[in-house]
């Protein structure tokens, strides 16, 4: 049995005082994290005061990007050892954001994904394709591309630990969601394309979360399929109700 996780993807919303607010209001309806683990990744700036404020519940923090080098002259950015000093736990890689704006590759996501197991963080690798790709009926071929490089190099062992985010770029922010079936067909994909490089066994351990306009309305649904295990939460992880009511779904899927 696979243990479900729900990751709150903040992005470059609230302020450190709503933040604050948010973990509150929570902390007291966040599940065991025997059922289910339930993570927020806020913006950096934040995080230090979010791990303190949720030190007395199961809700872990993340960050949501990091470097892949330990410390150095890289100006403006944050390491893995910086986020694990903290307290942080989980670390999103790969975002299509990220790849988006800010030049991020799968060679990048590589070596953000390793740096981020040799300092004790779980990173959440992000791959998905493009509307125009999908319509091309490449999706198989791109995933299975990103997955292979992402996590080109790692042990049995990281496999087992490691979080995969199948988010179709057309389904994030839209209100479009892939249906239930389509999403557990590419998660299908991403777990036999792991099989295929590694084994079955480290494949079946793998988590796999669907990202893309999840809701508390959709998400028993999406739960309910084979190979999705979670979900990466963006619009709907913002307001505490919403992110509650998307956490008990997941503790009872
Ligand atoms: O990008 C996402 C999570 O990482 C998805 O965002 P939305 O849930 O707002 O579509």
């Amino acid at each position: 049995m696979r243990k479900p996780i729900i990751a709150g993807n903040w992005k470059m919303y609230k302020t450190a005082t709503e933040a604050k607010q948010f973990v509150e209001e929570v902390n007291g309806l966040v599940p065991d994290s025997e059922k289910l683990d339930a993570v927020i990744c806020a913006p950096a700036i934040f995080l230090a005061q979010l791990v303190v404020s949720a030190e007395n519940s199961p809700l872990q923090i993340g960050a949501q990007t990091m470097s892949e080098e330990d410390e150095g002259a890289f100006t403006g950015e944050i390491s893995p050892v910086q986020l694990t000093d903290i307290g942080v736990k989980y670390v999103i890689i790969g975002h299509s954001e990220r790849r988006q704006y800010f030049n991020e590759t799968d060679e990048s996501a590589n070596k953000k994904v390793k740096a981020a197991f040799n300092h004790g963080l779980i990173p959440i690798l992000c791959v998905g394709e493009t509307l125009e790709q999908r319509e091309n009926g490449e999706t198989g071929a791109v995933v299975e591309a990103q997955v292979e490089q992402g996590i080109s190099g790692l042990t049995e062992e990281q496999i087992t630990q490691l979080v995969i985010a199948y988010e179709p770029i057309w389904a994030i922010g839209t209100g479009k969601t892939a249906t239930a079936e389509d999403a557990n067909e590419v998660c299908g994909i991403v777990r036999k394309k792991v099989a295929a490089l590694y084994h079955d066994e480290a494949a079946e351990k793998l988590r796999i979360q669907y990202g893309g306009s999840v809701k508390p309305a959709t998400i028993d649904e999406l739960m309910g399929m084979e190979h999705i295990d979670g979900a990466l939460v963006g619009g709907a992880s913002l307001e505490a109700g919403s992110f509650v009511k998307l956490l008990e779904a997941g503790s009872h899927a």
